[in-house]
């Protein structure tokens, strides 16, 4: 039971942030109630502390989210020497972000990588590549080694010449050893990662990027300072189960402000009529499977949408 005055606290966090948090998903033909969490157990005792874990699991925020809010509420109160009921937390230092050690983080990639594009086989990465999409990935799924090394090694060979930057998902030693521009991984690969593996991965000079799906997974992914951070999933998609519900454009624009210092990209359930909303959030990239993969012409659909988006 919460006491009455941390109650009140709570109740005017949530008051202040529920149109912008707790509101459906700003999208229509596939809207999503945020639903209202269970607090967990409190590991500390400041009213702030307190008040905004109850508030950020009401907005909706799952557990280890709420957690992180709530800390991050509490720094932001020390250090400001005032509780601001309308300012949601979006300094990095409240959230630990700050002063990581530069030798240690991944090699830079520009900030606008443009349109993502995230497809199933090298034969279509290659046709996407030649359409004009700036950035890549291959994302072949299979436990068979020697056909995950031939369709690594064709990926990279089929981006030749074309000025597109691919990254490969998931075989990180494959990409190392066919010499990709980068690797995606994503929160289970990272924790999967002995410390000499992330060396290996550092030590190769290929970009790293990390997906998260709210705030406790961005945390974690900085600790790793990965080249880009994807945010995910913005809207329902189809291709991939998540433990956390879409996150919507408002949340969305939370961790773009949040985490300014990384390349960021948007990814889940993006198409074509969404691409202002979500460049609005100030991501410098959009990535998408089935917009491309089931256009009904690709080729077409990859030189509409990468029109959308600056690339550096
Ligand atoms: C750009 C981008 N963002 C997120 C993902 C998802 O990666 P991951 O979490 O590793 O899940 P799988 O794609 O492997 O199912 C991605 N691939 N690309
Ligand atoms: C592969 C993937 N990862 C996601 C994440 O949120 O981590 S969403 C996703 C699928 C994106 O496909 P589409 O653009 O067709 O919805
Ligand atoms: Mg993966």
């Amino acid at each position: 039971m919460l006491n009455s005055d941390i109650q009140a606290l709570a109740d005017r966090i949530v008051h202040h942030h529920s149109a912008t948090f707790g509101a459906r998903l700003h999208h229509d033909a596939n809207s999503v109630e945020l639903v209202p969490q269970p607090t967990p157990p409190a590991q500390r005792s400041e009213a702030a502390y307190l008040a905004a874990l109850h508030a950020c699991s009401q907005l909706g925020f799952i557990a280890v989210d709420a957690e992180c809010l709530a800390q991050a509420w509490q720094r932001q109160t020390e250090r400001t020497q005032q509780f601001d009921v309308t300012h949601w937390p979006d300094d990095p230092q409240d959230f630990g972000l700050a002063g990581a050690d530069p030798a240690q983080a991944f090699p830079a990639c520009p900030r606008q990588l443009g349109l993502y594009g995230v497809l199933p086989t090298a034969e279509w990465v290659g046709r996407m590549a030649r359409a004009g999409v700036p950035t890549v990935q291959l994302r072949f799924k299979s436990d068979d080694q020697a056909a995950i090394q031939r369709e690594v090694q064709a990926a990279v060979k089929a981006v030749q010449g074309t000025g597109a930057r691919l990254f490969i998902n998931d075989h990180w030693q494959a990409a190392i050893d066919a010499g990709a521009y980068g690797i995606h991984v994503g929160q289970e690969d990272l924790d999967a990662l002995e410390g000499a593996q992330l060396n290996a991965i550092r030590a190769s000079g290929l970009r790293l990027g990390v997906s998260t799906h709210g705030y406790a997974e961005m945390v974690r992914a900085h600790a790793v300072q990965p080249s880009y951070i994807a945010l995910g999933a913005v809207f329902p998609t189809t291709l991939k189960r998540m433990a956390t519900a879409p996150q919507g454009t408002a949340r969305l624009q939370a961790y773009v402000r949040l985490m300014q210092q990384y390349p960021l990209v948007a990814i889940g359930g993006i198409s074509a009529e969404q691409f202002p909303e979500i460049l609005a959030t100030g991501v410098g990239s959009i990535a998408v499977v089935r917009a491309l993969v089931n256009a009904p012409d690709p080729d077409a659909a990859a030189q509409h949408l990468s029109a959308f988006i600056p690339v550096s």
